[in-house]
């Protein structure tokens, strides 16, 4: 008898999985509004030109292949946090920021993790309600305790911001507060600015500490620094936090799997000691990084020209999807004869829309129309183009009544 006996099948990942399902249908009108991937009015994958550019020099420039450092490439570490904090920031000159390169957002957010796993023993990690699929398996897997905080309010399809901060109020002091940056998912509803400084105001009074997931600078509002600015209020109150970092959506680097950990402590000398023992976790987990995503992150931000192409494609994609979004609203708003209240799809940033379908709705879309998306009723909106959008509308008017 085999001793792989007792293996049974895993289920099929909430979000990866429904690519899958996409792939095995053949009917010509379907549609994978499941995974956050941006497609092109073509619903084509797309790899920005800025990119092509930079791999382009990088071919030229005739580089080797030898082993990065534990922590990363220098040269996108530095880079990276500058772009997270702003090149000014004081915490950057005073060098009070760990940054360790990552295998994207999900290994940013896994080192960080185990980070707390081994220095936080039992501190418990508060996430959002509902939150990123994934997260419950870092946290999990990372041995990590958490529990939630409201988040959406169905009723409202708007932010609980009193259920938010009476939740965060009454976890116990020195908690971990795990806060997407921007572009909430799967809601795409985040604090109004004022929210983020009372957010912040009720961590600095229970000493939490914010753990930001960024995997969406730039992306979502299509401004860099617009998209930062929440993790920058709280930096510039002097708290401690880590930030995860994702290149998976704002320059399309999905399959490089290039991110950041970022630590931001009370002085260097801790910063210093911080970032040698998130080393000494990555060495036994996976050694060292991906050289080629860190490369192309490098080169686009060291070189002014591609730095501006980079951005202007950014806006680009964030204003694709901002066009899709109205449209979508229009037919939703035109074919519905109720009274129901459409401007959700219109309110939400980034990538998704967090429609509000439960999960028989949500399989009447992909059983009868063919449309693929996650089962908690998020839609990415990634994954629509404008010629599409009345079809959308109908299904999704269908599956709700
Ligand atoms: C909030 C959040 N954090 C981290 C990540 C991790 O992305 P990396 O590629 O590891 O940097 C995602 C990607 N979520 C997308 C993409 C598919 C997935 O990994 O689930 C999504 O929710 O569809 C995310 O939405």
């Amino acid at each position: 008898v085999s001793r792989f006996e007792g293996v049974s099948m895993a289920p099929a990942d909430p979000i990866l999985g429904v690519s899958e399902a996409f792939k095995r249908d053949n009917s010509d009108m379907k549609l994978n509004l499941g995974v956050g991937a941006y497609r092109t009015e073509e619903l084509q994958p797309y790899v920005l030109e800025v990119v092509k550019k930079a791999e382009k020099k990088m071919l030229e420039a005739g580089e080797n292949k030898e082993y990065l450092p534990i922590e990363g490439l220098a040269a996108f570490n530095k880079a990276t946090a500058e772009l997270l904090l702003g090149a000014d920031n004081p915490v950057i000159k005073q060098q009070r920021v760990a940054t360790v390169q990552g295998l994207s957002g999900t290994g940013s957010l896994r080192l960080g993790a185990a980070f707390i796993q081994r220095y936080f023993p039992g501190v418990k990690v508060l996430i959002s309600s509902p939150t990123w699929g994934n997260h419950k398996n870092i946290l999990n897997d990372a041995g990590v305790p958490w529990s939630e905080y409201r988040y959406f309010d169905p009723k409202t399809v708007g932010l609980d911001f009193e259920g938010m901060i009476a939740d965060i109020k009454d976890a116990p002091n020195g908690s971990i507060i795990l806060l997407h940056g921007c572009a909430h998912n799967p809601t795409g509803i985040d604090p109004t600015p004022e929210q983020w400084e009372k957010i912040a105001d009720v961590c600095q009074e229970k000493d939490h500490m914010p753990f930001f997931d960024v995997a969406y600078q730039g992306f979502a509002s299509g401004s860099l620094d617009d998209d930062a600015s929440s993790v920058r209020r709280f930096v510039a109150r002097g708290i401690e936090l880590f930030v995860a970092q994702s290149y998976s959506k704002n320059l399309g680097l999905y399959a490089e799997r290039i991110g950041a950990i970022n630590v931001v402590v009370s002085s260097p000398e801790v910063a210093t000691k911080v970032k040698s023992q998130l080393k000494r976790l990555a060495r036994p987990m996976y050694s060292n990084p991906p050289v080629h995503g860190a490369r192309i992150v490098a080169n686009v931000v060291g070189d002014p020209t591609m730095f501006d192409e980079w951005r202007a494609e950014m806006q680009a994609m964030a204003g694709r999807i901002k066009t899709v979004r109205q449209r979508l609203y229009d037919e939703l708003s035109t074919k519905d004869k109720s009274s129901k209240d459409w401007s959700f799809v219109l309110k939400q940033i980034g990538m998704f829309s967090f429609t509000g379908l439960n999960k028989a709705q949500s399989d009447n879309m992909t059983d009868k129309w063919h449309v693929y998306m996650t089962k908690d009723g998020r839609i990415s909106l990634a994954g629509l183009n404008l010629a599409k959008c009345a079809f959308l509308a109908d299904a999704i008017i269908d599956s709700f009544y």
